[in-house]
């Protein structure tokens, strides 16, 4: 099984990159896994945030593949403790899932027709992360269940 982490736009700060790509070599050594960067929208100065949101919604929608599982990072999603998060990875991967595929809105979240086409939406915390924050956040979360699945000890309850 593979796992796509769909972003929108660049990580745009030095550090979160620095702490992104730290984890993504990580994860790397137990399953496939990408990061797929949606390009920014330009010009969206002149655009309102819905209509931003709308036209971030129809790039993402072309990401996804037939077949995917698509789980929305989202702060109204359901939480989930670590090891919950790692069993539920797992649950795919045993039923042969092609592709897992968690998706980070833009800076105003998801259109409705996004929500519409996913499967379920995960909260990290019910604070708001920015967009490019999540990111981190996430890898980290992705390795520390990896190394609970392979009983490694990174994990302390
Ligand atoms: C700045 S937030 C957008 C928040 C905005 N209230 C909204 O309408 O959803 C940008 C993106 O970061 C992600 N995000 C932020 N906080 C999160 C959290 N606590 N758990 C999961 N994802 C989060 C979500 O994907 C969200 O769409």
């Amino acid at each position: 099984m593979k796992v796509v982490l769909v972003v929108i736009g660049k990580t745009d700060e030095a550090y979160l990159q620095t702490g992104i790509e730290k984890f993504e070599k990580r994860l790397k050594h137990y399953l496939p896994y990408e990061m797929q960067v949606i390009p920014d929208l330009k010009k969206t100065k002149n655009l309102s945030n819905n209509q931003q949101k709308s036209m971030e919604g129809q790039l993402l929608l072309q990401t996804f593949k037939a077949g995917d599982h698509i789980l929305l990072l989202d702060e109204k999603g359901k939480e989930y403790r670590s090891v919950e998060f790692a069993t539920m990875i797992q649950k795919h991967m045993v039923a042969g899932l092609k592709r897992l595929v968690f998706v980070i809105g833009g800076p105003y979240g998801f259109s409705d027709e996004v929500y519409a086409k996913a499967n379920g939406k995960i909260s990290l915390s019910k604070m708001t992360y920015s967009h490019q924050m999540v990111r981190l956040v996430f890898t980290e979360q992705l390795y520390r269940a990896m190394t609970i699945l392979k009983n490694e000890p990174y994990h302390h309850e």
